[in-house]
């Protein structure tokens, strides 16, 4: 798990770690250096246009550490220099003096950002990093303007595109890049949707700092990875039988939505459950026996949606249950999720309309306990919360709210949050826009009561799941694009377990 550690904790990370192992911090600026060019090196030929902008600070430094680099390899690179130099930081002013005579430099005023012709293959943006601490202005901002207007032209930002701050949305205008190499972990507000035009595609280069030493300062926000994700998987032995898989409930689906639970109890069979229940109104049943035999189809009282209540010692019979896809918010759906609340305390996932109902009805919050994982979509938290002005205070109410109510709540989207009540929050790695498609959420309710009703815990249920669900997703749409559709999502789970190693 990569830590996230905040802007202002960044400087005194590098400098206890500095002194800690006895290394320069020019040696940490050329590690960085070297990591982002050992990435370029493979993506980029040696007759691309290189044209790098660097800054006076150590994104700067980083930027013309990168230059000379580069220049070794035989790229065709030229430097532009931006800023108060005659002020620059140290290890800017050394990488500067480090420069090969003959690799072209060239400090920019206002004026010639106007006027200069950039006719390059690739801009490096490596003109501020989180050390930003203001709105751009001036020359900044004129040459970050001129850089945004470039046409076919790969850019890439070297830790952070400049002008966004690392922690907060921005204010005013930001470099767009096509990549952005963030160094040993992605900076926070990365993973905000507002920036999203701003970072492209993500990527994170290691700089050799290790991951215990990011643990003294730890601020319980973590970037998942593979291998974190993998370590949590329970393993089934030989003579596993039907019953250690699991058995769960899947309870939703209205007139005209049963899709929704079909999804989500094919994904949990996918996923690896032992037997899938479906619990739907009667209209169901012959939508759900014919579409998906291999579950069992139990349908309550209601015609066309759920009604009236189903016995605690019923419910008791399931190791896991997931509730809410399809089910539809009218009074007597709302009725049926009350009692059921009030009659189930075991492992639970709340999803789409059970957590629209929530949201109607507060009082049934009161239900929410350590068992429980909800699942919302940005909109269904706000219903649930109210009004945010921006994803940071989301993410923050996420958490408060997870607190308060001592549930897991995942906060989906690209980079999904999962807020614990002990305050931690994982971001996932995985997944991409192919996955915006109606019904990939019910996919993910199905996934994680699946990992639930195999006797994870509540913890790595919610990280497997949604990690999982993330690389079904990439699986899904390699050849499909934007024709990805839910039901691919499902068709690919059986292969994340072969990518992550687990049979
Ligand atoms: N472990 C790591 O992560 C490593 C990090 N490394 C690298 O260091 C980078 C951080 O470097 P940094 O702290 O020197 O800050 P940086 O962003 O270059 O800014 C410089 C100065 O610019 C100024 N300034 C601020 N806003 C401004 C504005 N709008 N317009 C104009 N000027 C503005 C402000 O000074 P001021 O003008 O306020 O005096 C500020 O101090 C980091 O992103 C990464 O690339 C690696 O090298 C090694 C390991
Ligand atoms: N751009 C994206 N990048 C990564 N994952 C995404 C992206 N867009 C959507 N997803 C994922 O797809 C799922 C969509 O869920 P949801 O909005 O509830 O869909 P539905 O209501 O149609 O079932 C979530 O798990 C979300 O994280
Ligand atoms: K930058």
């Amino acid at each position: 798990m990569l830590e996230i550690i905040s802007g202002r904790s960044v400087k005194k990370l590098d400098a206890d770690f500095i002194s800690d192992r006895g290394i320069t911090s020019h040696r940490l600026m050329e590690n960085a250096a070297q990591a982002f060019c050992d990435w370029f090196e493979k993506k980029y030929h040696r007759n691309d246009r290189i044209g790098i902008c660097c800054g006076h600070g150590n994104n700067g430094g980083d930027g013309l550490a990168i230059a000379r680099l580069l220049w070794r390899k035989g790229f065709d690179v030229v430097v532009f220099l931006v800023g108060d130099h005659d002020n620059a930081s140290a290890d800017c002013r050394l990488n500067r003096e480090l420069l090969p005579d003959k690799l072209p430099a060239v400090s920019l005023t206002e004026e010639d950002i106007q006027h200069i012709e950039f006719d390059f293959d690739v801009i490096i943006d490596a003109l501020l990093g989180i050390g930003v601490n203001r709105p751009l202005s001036g020359d900044f901002l004129a040459l970050v303007k001129r850089l945004n207007r470039l046409i076919h032209v790969n850019k890439i930002a070297v830790d952070i595109p400049s002008g966004l701050p690392s922690d907060e949305c921005v204010e005013g205008d930001a470099f767009i890049a096509d990549i952005t190499i963030s160094f040993q972990f992605p900076k926070y507000s990365l993973l905000f949707p507002e920036h999203a035009g701003f970072v492209g595609h993500l990527k994170v280069a290691n700089i050799g700092i290790s991951q215990p030493f990011f643990g003294q300062f730890s601020e319980g926000k973590y970037y998942l990875q593979y291998k974190d994700v993998a370590k949590r998987h329970l393993r089934f032995g030989r003579f596993s039988h039907k019953g250690d898989f699991g058995k769960v409930l899947v309870c939703g689906g209205s007139y005209g939505s049963m899709g929704a639970l079909k999804m989500a109890a094919t994904a949990s069979l996918r996923t690896g459950s032992g037997l899938v229940t479906c619990l739907a109104p009667k209209c169901g049943m012959g939508i759900l026996q014919s579409s998906l035999p291999e579950a069992q189809v139990l349908t309550g009282e209601g015609e066309n949606e759920l009604a009236g209540s189903v016995d605690s010692e019923s419910l008791s019979r399931f190791d896991a249950i997931g509730i809410g896809p399809g089910m539809g918010t009218s009074q007597t759906s709302s009725c049926f999720l009350g009692k059921f609340l009030e009659n189930y305390k075991g492992p639970l996932v709340i999803d789409a309309d059970g957590i629209n109902i929530l949201a109607k009805q507060p009082g049934l919050l009161n239900y929410l306990n350590e068992n429980v994982i909800l699942t919302p979509h940005v909109k269904e938290f706000e219903r649930l919360v109210g009004p945010c002005q921006n994803h940071k205070e989301r993410l923050d109410k996420a958490l408060e709210f997870s607190m308060k109510h001592g549930c897991i709540l995942i906060l989906k989207g690209a980079h999904t949050a999962i807020s614990l009540p002990n305050g931690k929050q994982y971001f996932n790695s995985t997944g991409n826009k192919h996955m915006a498609t109606g019904g990939s959420g019910d996919v993910l309710t199905g996934m994680i009561t699946s990992f639930l009703g195999q006797g994870y815990s509540v913890e790595n249920a919610a990280v497997c799941g949604v990690y999982q669900h993330g690389l079904a997703g990439q699986i899904a749409s390699k050849n499909r694009l934007r024709g990805t559709i839910a039901s691919d999502i499902v068709e690919a789970i059986p292969r994340t377990y072969i990518l992550l190693k687990i049979d």
